[in-house]
């Protein structure tokens, strides 16, 4: 199912939460909604979802007119953040209610809740009680729950927040899977611009109730449409004033075409990379550089030695603030 979010606008007393958003995802896409916090992923969300309206502008579910119908006419699953789930009920209750208040017949809701939770990889927990589940465990057994009804559209508010680095990578490879194997359209908010990138076929940069950028995630790293685009997709320093990548700076040991000189000051090793902060000879900045151990090895890199540094990658014309 497509939406379509068209010249929305949502205050909140005299804050504008979002100034005319528009946004169009395509049926099977998997899209990111990314940026800081506060900057209104969010409301946007619960605006396609139905839990907000908006004060201008319209959301359109496959063509249909949908910016005032209630979230259950909507088709659409969802996930929030604090998901409450029912505690008295076990896992099992929790994953089936959707189906129970369908009023389904027993069998195919039994067959449907624990195809569920073997996709969720919680079978063996059917008969817990939420309490009992550990917080990825709980964030899983909602996304079973969302999916239960079968919606054509998934909406999830940051849904592997609060667990730790190891679990969300987990997550995030699962959700891509079920994303592809329930071939829904997903749409997910999220801070993290590492989950987006990994995970999403499209990102949607949004900061201060604005869109910045809407693209793939190469094309956002790679292209970004602003300073605060490039700023929030990755790692950033400035060369001869302008904004670049770390890893888009090449080291020479001798001079060469447009290199400028500049001293090791420091070197830094992190895992397989080595971060090499310099300081130029003319202008005196300041970047640092990302390289790998061998590429530190081979230029037999060390603080004070001289190199000479050039981007390998068109930098962006941009003034740096
Ligand atoms: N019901 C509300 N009443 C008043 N202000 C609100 C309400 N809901 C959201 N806001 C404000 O609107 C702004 C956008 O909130 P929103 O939750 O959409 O941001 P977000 O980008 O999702 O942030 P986060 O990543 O922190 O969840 C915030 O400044 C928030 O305080």
């Amino acid at each position: 199912m497509s939406i379509s979010v068209s010249g929305i606008n949502k205050r909140f007393g005299d804050f504008v939460a979002l100034d005319n958003v528009s946004l169009e995802v395509p049926t099977g896409r998997l899209t990111a909604l990314l940026g800081p916090s506060g900057g209104g992923k969010s409301t946007l969300l619960r605006i396609i979802a139905g839990l907000e309206f908006p004060d201008t502008g319209s959301v359109e579910i496959e063509g249909v007119q949908a910016t005032w119908l209630p979230p259950q006419k909507r088709s659409v699953g969802f996930v929030f953040q604090h998901y409450a789930a029912f505690k008295h009920m076990t896992v099992f209750k929790n994953v089936a209610f959707g189906l129970e208040i369908r009023r389904k017949p027993r069998a195919e809701i039994r067959q449907r809740v624990m195809e569920l939770l073997e996709l969720v990889h919680l079978e063996q927990f059917a008969d817990r009680l939420p309490s009992q589940l550990s917080g990825g465990q709980r964030q899983r057994m909602a996304l079973a729950r969302a999916l239960a009804v079968q919606p054509e559209v998934l909406l999830l508010d940051e849904p592997f927040g609060a667990l730790d680095a190891q679990v969300r990578k987990e997550l995030r490879d699962w959700l891509r899977n079920l994303h592809d194997e329930m071939n829904v359209t997903t749409i997910f908010v999220t801070h993290d611009q590492e989950e987006a990138l990994e995970v999403s076929d499209e990102i949607v940069v949004i900061n201060g109730g604005r869109i910045e950028q809407v693209g793939a995630p190469a094309d956002l790293y790679d292209r970004p449409a602003n300073d605060f685009v490039m700023k929030f997709l990755g790692p950033v320093t400035t060369l001869d004033g302008q904004l670049v990548r770390p890893h888009d700076i090449e080291l020479l040991a001798a001079p060469g075409q447009e290199a400028i000189e500049a001293t090791v000051t420091r070197l830094t090793r992190v895992g397989f990379e080595v971060r090499a902060e310099l300081r130029t000879s003319k202008g005196g900045s300041e970047p640092w550089v990302q390289l790998t151990r061998i590429q530190a090895q081979e230029l037999d890199l060390e603080p004070g030695r001289s190199v000479w540094l050039r981007t390998t990658h068109a930098p962006k014309t941009l003034a740096v603030s």
